[in-house]
């Protein structure tokens, strides 16, 4: 079989399953790898590895092994010193070992952004024992957020509203760290007016832009998004200078999902991932190319002639609510016949679930984002799972 490339992928699930499908319409070959079997992107790849990507020998092997054109994080996770010293021996990483390294942990691309860059940000202080989380509450004030250095998806997050709550604070953060780094952020609570991701594709025909994305999170992690989210013409703009400065710090080639929090007209940098987002999954059906097909393109130095939004669209999450191993849908119909919209639905086919992952999304494209949003959630809130009881 010829292909157009070869690419490695380092994380296998919902984002890159949808990525794998873009690369392969483009005619790439990918291989697909997680840390378990019958992963998401794993169920279209043209091949898979099973491995914890922290580890940097079997890292290391499974890039010798193949030998591909692009390496492509899509989780953070990674032994991301591996990637750069595999950058330095001529493999490419997408978007570059830098922008894995800064970004695998908090701590990384927050000094990037607030010191070397002068962003705005939260006040932040580490901490690595009880103690120094106190005096991180002290400098930030109450309440404050605290978070492992190492996670996504809000795992080991909490909000303290007092200090009493700061030692249980420290032990969910700990307990639910990803990564040997007993380490976490303490950041002012920021009593934003909104939040937004402002994905942002850096191609070597220049920075470009899509429509801000609004977002909803609960535990830290995201529950529905849409796009485009209102916000004024100068806020965008301040947006969208923060953000070309940063992956411009970061470097390469790929799409980046940066997020900020917007009061009144301060806009506020919180973090980004150097990859497709997943409150980006709403460009799934909102925009003439997706974030996968953005990211697919920018990763094989493909021309993006225009970004075009076809409509105002939302997302909302299917969520399990326990642990299963032998999992079951039922409502699609239901869902897919959700009056008032375009609908459609992405099933991600993990082989198992635990309260609150992420098994699903439903899409909506509407006369309005709040109509798409109503749509959108009554549509996730038609597919039932079962779970084999
Ligand atoms: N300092 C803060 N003030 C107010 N809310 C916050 C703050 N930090 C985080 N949050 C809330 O928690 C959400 C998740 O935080 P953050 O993006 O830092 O975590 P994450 O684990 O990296 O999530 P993901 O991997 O999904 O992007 C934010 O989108 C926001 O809603
Ligand atoms: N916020 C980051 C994010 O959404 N990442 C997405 O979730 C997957 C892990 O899901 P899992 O925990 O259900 O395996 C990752 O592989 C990625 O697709
Ligand atoms: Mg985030």
């Amino acid at each position: 079989m010829a292909f157009t490339a070869k690419i490695l992928l380092l994380g296998s699930g919902e984002l890159g399953r949808e990525f794998a499908i873009s690369a392969k319409r483009l005619g790439a070959q990918v291989i697909a790898c997680d840390a378990y079997a019958g992963a998401p992107a794993m169920q279209v790849a043209d091949d898979f590895e099973v491995f914890p990507m922290l580890d940097g020998a079997l890292l290391r092997a499974a890039v010798e092994k193949h030998r591909p054109d692009y390496v492509v994080p899509e989780v953070e996770a990674i032994r991301t010193e591996v990637l750069a010293e595999l950058e330095a021996e001529g493999f490419a990483i997408v978007p570059s070992a830098r922008a894995t390294m800064m970004t695998m942990n908090r701590d990384g691309i927050r000094e990037v952004a607030a010191v070397e860059l002068g962003l705005r940000t939260s006040r932040y202080r580490y901490a690595e024992s009880l103690e120094e989380v106190l005096a991180g509450a002290g400098h930030t004030g109450l309440p404050c957020v605290i978070k492992p250095v190492m996670s996504s998806s809000g795992k080991g997050q909490s909000t303290v509203r007092e200090a009493g709550a700061l030692e249980a604070a420290w032990d969910y953060a700990v307990a639910n760290m990803r990564g040997d780094r007993k380490r976490v952020i303490v950041e002012e609570f920021v009593d934003f007016d909104y939040e937004i991701t402002l994905l942002t594709i850096r191609t070597r025909a220049g920075v470009l832009f899509c429509p801000p994305i609004g977002h909803r999170q609960e535990r830290g992690d995201y529950q529905e998004s849409w796009q485009p989210a209102a916000m004024s013409a100068s806020a965008i703009a301040d947006a969208q200078d923060m953000a070309r400065k940063v992956v411009d710090d970061l470097g390469g080639y790929g799409i980046f999902g940066v997020e900020f929090f917007v009061k009144g007209e301060e806009v506020i940098f919180s973090e980004l991932s150097p990859r497709p987002h997943d409150t980006g999954m709403v460009t799934l059906i909102s925009q003439n190319l997706s974030e996968f097909d953005l990211h697919a393109r920018a990763v094989m130095g493909l021309p993006i002639p225009s970004i075009a939004l076809r409509g105002p669209s939302a997302s909302a999450v299917i969520l399990a609510d326990r642990a299963s191993e032998a999992l079951s849908y039922a409502g699609l119909a239901e869902a897919l016949a959700v009056p008032g919209g375009e609908v459609d639905v992405r099933i991600f086919g993990k082989p198992n679930s635990r309260p609150y992952r992420r098994m699903g999304v439903a899409l909506a494209l509407a006369s309005d984002t709040d109509t798409a949003r109503r749509v959108a959630a009554e549509a996730a809130g038609a597919v039932r799972i079962g779970y084999g009881d």
